[in-house]
């Protein structure tokens, strides 16, 4: 129970609902056990008649009553159950609205390294499913045992009354039920585990087949493909029947288990009554209707273990992930203003899960207004800088400055604020072409949108398409051409008008043409503005004010254009041989 500690603070959050929850709920079972006494009342009366004691007028209007009171009882208890599910099963739906939130803000806090070592679908599990389970728990689990709870009490005080005798003998196959759903639902608990470990896989493997349906049918394998759905089908098929198996006990055992219970209430009931151990056959009904009422909660008693032992687990699992502290943080709440020059000085970097020596004893500067390229051997470490700058990671050998700042000393938000980054994978969300530009500046106008567009060359493409700028893009819209994804993503960076601008590699699917008119535009905007450009192009890298070349994480070549051109080494190789394949 130690993890499910973490919810006493939403207990606290909804204590007044709880308390309401928990007080319509022994009122409700108040109302609940009125039935049987009434019934015991009916027979009573109907003895009283036969054996003569009572008149007719007297036998109906006692009748009358009872089964007023019956009615009456039975009316509010439903009203109140109404309440009580009401109460309850919403403060554990508002539980699992803000563990929800809790855990995605924590993972929106937390560094790249982290969904680096962690695989996506356990981050959806546990903020699915472990929250689902622990509803289970703040919700219906609460609910069913306060309801047992008061219940048994109230239910054993009435029996007792009525005759201690018969409630030892009824009680007794009640435990046995107990243990027994106990064990039911933790095998029917790891069983349905299992079936939705292969639901993922089969849906995991039909989500990859209909992606890479194009390499697929390419490559003829789509008979190969369906063989091995199949076979992932068969064995799904195979555990949801051996789950379905235990679960066809269920009922059966507490059916055993309540007629067990029901026939020793009539048969020693019955050997009290013709003792005279106890006055009225109405006892024997009242027992009877008492043995039922406690069924149901008795067997939860079994379910709820198993509940609660399953959300400690699922917590256990969600507090691993709430615990963890974001590698990269903010060590600076003001405000900095985050502008000027950038120095790399003897910087270092070494990847912690992989041990790639990435960068090695990296030095440069770059100043306001200037544009530095950076080209290098894929592998070389040019990306890494990139990521460096934007405190994706944090450097541990030598240092990185903004404005003779170390980075760490600038404000975090400030800083990724201050920067327009294109990945080399230009990511673009399920969503309208216009919302994945103003991505990058939430309050844009539609002029701002189209400005951004045209200077990233892509305005002309995308007026073109029947829906224009609120063409939607992914799954159920339009697949955009590599090229068209690299400028929509270099419109999303420039809309907002950053500091620092940081294209990696992310001409690379343009032509020249398009790729000189780009950086033309780029010039135009970026006066003021520090820019660094990764690629594998000279074109690109040519009008820069600094070039440097890597090789294996380190600075091997540095110089502009025309002092590069002129001396041997990796920049003339490039040159001339991509000068050569343009003529
Ligand atoms: N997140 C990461 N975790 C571990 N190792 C990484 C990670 N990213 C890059 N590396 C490794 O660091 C080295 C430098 O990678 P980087 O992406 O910086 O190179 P690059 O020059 O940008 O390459 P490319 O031109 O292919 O994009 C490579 O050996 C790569 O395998």
């Amino acid at each position: 129970m130690k993890a499910l500690l973490h919810l006493n603070k939403y207990f606290y959050k909804y204590r007044s609902h709880l308390i309401i929850g928990i007080i319509i709920t022994i009122i409700a079972r108040l109302f609940l056990l009125y039935t049987p006494r009434y019934v015991k009342q009916i027979f009573t009366v109907i003895e009283n008649y036969f054996s003569g004691n009572i008149t007719i007028d007297v036998f109906k209007n006692d009748l009358l009553e009872a089964i007023l009171y019956i009615i009456g009882a039975a009316i509010i208890g439903a009203i109140l159950t109404f309440f009580m599910r009401q109460t309850i099963i919403n403060v554990s739906r508002y539980i699992e609205f803000d563990l929800k939130n809790e855990i995605y803000a924590q993972y929106q806090k937390l560094s790249l390294n982290f969904y680096k070592k962690n695989r996506t679908g356990d981050l959806m599990n546990r903020i699915t499913e472990d929250v689902t389970r622990v509803r289970m728990y703040a919700g219906p689990a609460i609910m069913y045992s306060i309801n047992t709870i008061t219940l048994i009490i109230m239910v054993i005080f009435y029996m007792y009354k009525a005759s201690p005798k018969l409630t030892l003998y009824t009680l007794v196959p009640l435990p046995i039920l107990s243990i027994i759903i106990y064990k039911l639902s933790k095998e029917i608990h790891n069983r349905s585990t299992v079936v939705q470990e292969y639901l993922s896989k089969l849906s995991t493997f039909t989500q990859e087949s209909f992606s890479g349906i194009s390499v697929i049918k390419a490559y003829g394998l789509e008979a190969q493909t369906s063989k091995n759905f199949n076979n992932l089908a068969i064995e799904s098929k195979n555990k949801q029947v051996s789950l379905a198996k235990v679960q066809a006990w269920f009922f059966p055992m507490m059916i055993l288990l309540i007629g067990t219970s029901n026939l020793l209430v009539i048969y020693i009931g019955g050997m009290q009554y013709i003792n005279g151990e106890i006055e009225s056959i109405g006892t024997i009904a009242e027992f009877l209707m008492y043995v039922n009422l406690l069924t149901w909660p008795v067997a939860t008693v079994g379910w709820v273990t198993s509940i609660v032992q399953q959300a400690e687990a699922s917590q256990k699992r969600i507090n691993e992930f709430l615990k963890i502290e974001p590698e990269i943080k903010n060590e600076n709440t003001a405000n900095t203003k985050i502008e000027g020059d950038i120095v790399f000085n003897n910087v270092s970097f070494t990847y912690d899960d992989t041990n790639i020596n990435a960068l090695k004893e990296i030095s440069f500067s770059i100043k306001t207004g200037e544009t530095l390229s950076i080209l290098g051997k894929t592998g070389s470490g040019k990306s890494t800088i990139l990521d460096l700058i934007s405190r994706l990671y944090d450097v541990k050998h030598g240092n990185i400055t903004i404005n003779n700042k170390p980075l760490k000393a600038l404000n975090l938000y400030n800083l990724r604020d201050s920067i327009g980054y294109v990945p080399q994978d230009a990511f673009l969300f399920s969503d309208s072409i216009k919302n994945n530009i103003s991505f990058g500046k939430i309050d844009a106008t539609n002029d701002d949108v189209i400005e951004a567009a045209k200077n990233a060359q892509v305005h002309k493409n995308i007026i073109k398409f029947k829906n224009g700028y609120d063409t939607v893009l992914g799954e159920r819209g339009i697949t955009l051409s590599g090229g068209q994804k690299q400028r929509v993503s270099i419109a999303r960076a420039i809309i907002k008008s950053p500091k620092i601008l940081l294209f990696d590699d992310c001409l690379s699917a343009v032509d020249t043409e398009t790729e000189e008119k780009i950086l033309k535009n780029l010039n135009k905007i970026s006066k003021n503005k520090t820019s660094i450009i990764v690629s594998h192009r000279v074109s690109s890298a040519k009008n820069a004010d600094k070039i440097i070349v890597l090789d294996d994480g380190k600075i091997v070549q540095e110089g502009n254009h025309e002092s590069l051109i002129n001396v041997d080494g990796y920049y003339k190789e490039l040159y001339l041989k991509q000068l050569s394949e343009k003529s």
